[in-house]
């Protein structure tokens, strides 16, 4: 018997979960590829204390259940298609899907490391995030959310895609409370999926002005020059970062949902009642 079977059969063991960070993206540019590994974005974001649990229970059939309710997750099904195996998935959310907080992704990263315990699948930490991110890439939800949730911290994406082709960096950042509020839903599929011409221009250009001054309030004020430039601010997402700025706050739009994200208090101050976090500095872990 190795040391990790030993392990495993402690009849006090829990059942293994996993907690993955959400993840806003500030800014981003599209690189897309044949093989969904090397498919990816560039960009930067922050991880959140505020995230997913995942837990999964070997099934004759892949099911996915978010808070309670059976649904369609093709981020996750593909996750562990990808691995040969079928379960029951349960996804606890503390935030809203499909609002730019890389819910999708989460819970695919989050099925992934808690099969490869399930499973004794024996995968190191590169190639379960690379499944992952296959796997959500493949499913049109998003580009670069897993592996910065993979990383946690502000995250910087250098290079796109999976562990041996993309590159992260981050910007160093001491323990820091953020805000949040969301107007609303937005459909990821149907702008990563369109024209991203400009998009990507605008996101290469944000990515380049950050990378020369890494920092957190930077990053908010490249995510707001991207928004604008890549002309994806939404009426209430504009008035609520104004109303920040106006408070003398930062705040930026979260990619892709109805979202603004605040540091500090910047939200409260300016009136609104927000959810708040930290940013998660640890990144995807079992617990
Ligand atoms: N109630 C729901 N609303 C929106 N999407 C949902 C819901 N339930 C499941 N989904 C699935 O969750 C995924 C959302 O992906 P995406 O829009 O990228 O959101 P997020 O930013 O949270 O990752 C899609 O695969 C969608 O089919
Ligand atoms: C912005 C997005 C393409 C989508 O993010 P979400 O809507 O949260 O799935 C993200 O994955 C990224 O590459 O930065």
């Amino acid at each position: 018997m190795t040391v990790a079977e030993s392990h495993r059969e402690s009849p006090t063991d829990e059942p293994p979960q996993a907690f993955v960070p959400g993840h806003v993206t500030g800014l981003f540019s599209v690189h897309p590829a044949d093989d969904p590994r090397k498919a990816g974005s560039r960009g930067a974001g922050l991880a959140l204390s505020a995230g997913v649990t995942v837990t999964v229970v070997p099934a004759d059939e892949t099911t996915v259940e978010l808070d309670g309710e059976t649904v369609e997750m093709e981020a996750v099904t593909g996750t562990l298609d990808r691995l040969d195996v079928s379960a029951a998935v349960r996804v606890e959310s503390d935030l809203p899907v499909s609002a730019g907080f890389g819910v999708s992704g989460g819970a695919a990263l989050g099925a992934v490391l808690v099969a490869n315990e399930r499973f004794d699948l024996e995968r190191t930490e590169n190639e379960l995030v690379s499944v992952a991110h296959a796997a959500e890439v493949a499913a049109g939800t998003g580009l670069g959310d897993v592996v910065a949730q993979a990383r946690g911290g502000a995250p910087l994406r250098c290079e796109p895609g999976a562990p041996g082709h993309g590159e992260l960096n981050g910007i160093a950042t001491p323990p820091t409370r953020v805000e949040y509020v969301s107007f609303g839903g937005r459909s990821t599929g149907e702008i990563i999926g369109g024209d991203v011409e400009t998009l990507t221009q605008a996101g290469e250009r944000a990515l380049a002005a950050l990378r020369d001054a890494p920092t957190l309030p930077h990053l908010f004020a490249c995510s707001r020059a991207f928004a604008k430039d890549a002309d994806l601010l939404t009426p209430s997402v504009e008035r609520a970062i104004d109303d920040v700025r106006d408070a003398g706050g930062e705040a930026a739009m979260a990619m892709l949902g109805e979202t603004v994200i605040a540091l500090g208090d910047g939200l409260t101050r300016a009136g609104y009642e927000p959810a708040s976090c930290e940013i998660d500095r640890a990144g995807a872990r079992l617990v």
